[in-house]
């Protein structure tokens, strides 16, 4: 455990060696001062008082050294657990950051979350909380019971036989807390999943009335975590911490009965065993608050345990090196893929050249989004190629990879902060003239003229101040100031006011411009000026070309066409 702790110190590891070190030296201290108190209260009631000063004197002594060595453990524990706070974001952060994009479902956002939270503090609350209480725990008692036997070595032994079960009832203890704590996190993280998607899908929910059955799963969540909250409570905190407890009762009820029998048979004056007894007390004190810190050390276990299941999981390997790269294409050759085991890309290929639309058109469920993100390399491929500029993408850094792209996804998640942060996001050394540039063909400037601060206005949590088109129009500029050669674009579904759509379909044109295009297109003017059309069905390309040619094939996508057309209430009818 505390090898983990020092290695995810990192460079700051001595910290806690010294922290470890001088709280053992304390804890060595404090059971010396607990055994002075046995000649100290035997002058006090034996009335010798040159005795008595000397002791107390010592003590003095003793406790002066360790109010200032208390002092400077209690500094760098804090230290210490703000360096462990930090480096675990760090390397969370790092680590998480290098992961497969297609790693974060929904289901990681409650789990991570809550392990950068809630796990990153349980662990670095070990150096301040837990290190000392678990160091007295066992030193403190240790030195006691050494220097019990030279006051009275059978009380001392019987101290001693005791101590293989205090360690076996500390050992069952922290198993059933680790065990009911592993139960509780799984709820926990249920809990945080239904609270997010309680949260987002409000519009939905109230839309269709079914806002009871979005509290229903969440109350559903929060039953289950109050359930097992009070498992933890009966089984960690009564359960084992009653059985630690029941045992250290144990052993000071042999050590009191040891006494009294010497007492009994003269081996001890009733001034030594008042004295001695006062000094058992003092060890059994450090276990018991011990024992809580155990339970405590078990969590943090798991933590760290958690923590390395993220750190397991391996990231997409990358080359370091830059690769040189040609015209902006993209190309798939014999591409299959799959989620889970189950395939659904089937033997895709096709190439984009430089500078073209292709439009990717099918049913839902086709393989088009999958398309799309395997371009971004959010997961590898299981056979075949994927390139761009000629290069396969597993052989680019990623940071070189996402240079070459822009994406534009029909949900458009904005940070909290302004405007103008969340295009400068794209590429932060712009300067204004490119960011006015930006805004300027992205048609920014429409929503920026009418809001009171501009460019620098709030937009909200996660957007929530834009409209729907206006987000897509902040996105686009972000997009346009990346000035990425290769763009993918998921076209919204969602219809927008008139106004919006205008002003959305110019900063599409403004983006799209001279770089090589691949969209999930679903409006029919999109497809039909394509210059490539690739439809699919169940993640195989059945069909492809330009509009014209496919219409004339009279084949699936000619069916295609014609049922959106009517479904549409309107005929673009063909190019040309
Ligand atoms: N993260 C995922 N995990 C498991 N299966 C997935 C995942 N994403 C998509 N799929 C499955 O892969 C298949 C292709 O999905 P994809 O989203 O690429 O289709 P699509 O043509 O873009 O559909 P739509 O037009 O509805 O967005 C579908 O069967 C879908 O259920």
């Amino acid at each position: 455990m505390i090898r983990r702790m020092l290695r995810v110190m990192g460079d700051d590891a001595p910290t806690l060696r010294l922290l470890i070190a001088l709280t053992v030296v304390g804890a060595v201290l404090q059971g010396v001062a607990f055994a002075l108190l046995v000649p100290l209260i035997q002058a006090l009631l034996e009335g010798d008082f040159s005795r008595l000063w000397l002791w107390i004197a010592l003590e003095a002594t003793i406790l002066v050294v360790f109010s200032v060595l208390n002092y400077r453990t209690k500094m760098l524990g804090l230290s210490s657990s703000a360096s462990l706070t930090l480096h675990l974001w760090q390397r969370l952060g790092d680590h998480i950051a290098k992961l497969p994009l297609g790693w974060f479902d929904a289901e990681k956002v409650g789990s991570v979350s809550r392990l950068a939270s809630v796990g990153v503090f349980s662990v670095s609350g070990f150096p301040t909380q837990m290190l000392g209480m678990l160091i007295n725990a066992f030193v403190t008692p240790a030195v006691v019971v050494a220097l019990m036997f030279v006051f009275q070595w059978q009380l001392a032994l019987v101290a001693a036989i005791t101590a293989p079960l205090l360690w076996a009832a500390y050992q069952i203890a922290g198993a059933i807390v680790a065990a009911v704590d592993r139960r509780t996190h799984g709820a926990n993280v249920r809990t945080a999943n239904r609270l997010i998607e309680f949260a987002q899908t409000q519009p939905v929910l109230r839309a269709f009335g079914r806002t009871a059955q979005g509290h229903k799963l969440l109350d559903d969540a929060l039953v289950a975590q109050r359930k097992a909250d009070n498992t933890l409570i009966a089984w960690g905190g009564v359960v084992g911490d009653g059985i630690f407890r029941l045992t250290v009762q144990a052993a000071f009820t042999a050590i009191l009965l040891t006494g009294i029998a010497l007492t009994a048979g003269t081996t001890i004056g009733p001034v030594q065993l008042i004295a001695l007894l006062i000094l058992a007390t003092r060890f059994v004190q450090p276990l018991m608050e011990g024992a809580a810190a155990g339970g405590a050390m078990r969590t943090v276990r798991n933590n760290l345990d958690r923590m390395d299941t993220v750190f397991g999981t391996s990231p997409l390997p990358e080359p370091m090196s830059a690769v040189s790269l040609g015209e902006p294409s993209v190309e798939f050759e014999d591409v299959r893929f799959g989620y889970d085991d189950r395939e659904v890309l089937h033997d895709v290929s096709f190439t984009a050249a430089p500078r073209t639309m292709t439009a990717l058109v099918g049913p839902s469920g086709s393989g088009k989004t999958t398309i799309t993100r395997l371009v971004a390399r959010f997961w590898d491929i299981g056979s075949g190629a994927v390139r761009i500029a000629g290069e396969d993408v597993r052989s680019m850094p990623v940071e070189h990879l996402m240079g070459q792209l822009s994406f534009v996804f029909q949900e458009v998640y904005l940070f909290s902060g302004t405007i103008r942060d969340n295009i400068l996001m794209a590429r932060s050394d712009a300067t204004e003239d490119q960011l006015r540039e930006a805004i300027r063909l992205a048609r920014v400037d429409e929503i920026t003229s009418r809001l009171p601060h501009g460019l620098d206005t709030p937009v909200g949590e996660g957007g929530s101040a834009l409209s729907g088109g206006e987000r897509q129009r902040v996105s686009i500029a972000r997009a346009i100031l990346k000035d990425a050669p290769i763009v993918l674009l998921d076209e919204a579904t969602a219809a927008l006011d008139a106004e919006n759509e205008a002003l959305v379909q110019d900063a599409l044109n403004a983006l799209t411009a001279n770089r090589t295009l691949i969209v999930v297109a679903h409006r029919l003017q999109t497809i039909a000026a394509a210059d490539q059309i690739l439809f699919l069905e169940h993640g195989k390309i059945v069909e492809r070309g330009a509009h014209d040619e496919l219409i004339d094939v009279q084949g699936r996508y000619a069916d295609f066409w014609r049922e959106r057309s009517r479904a549409r209430g309107w005929r673009l009818g063909t190019r040309g």
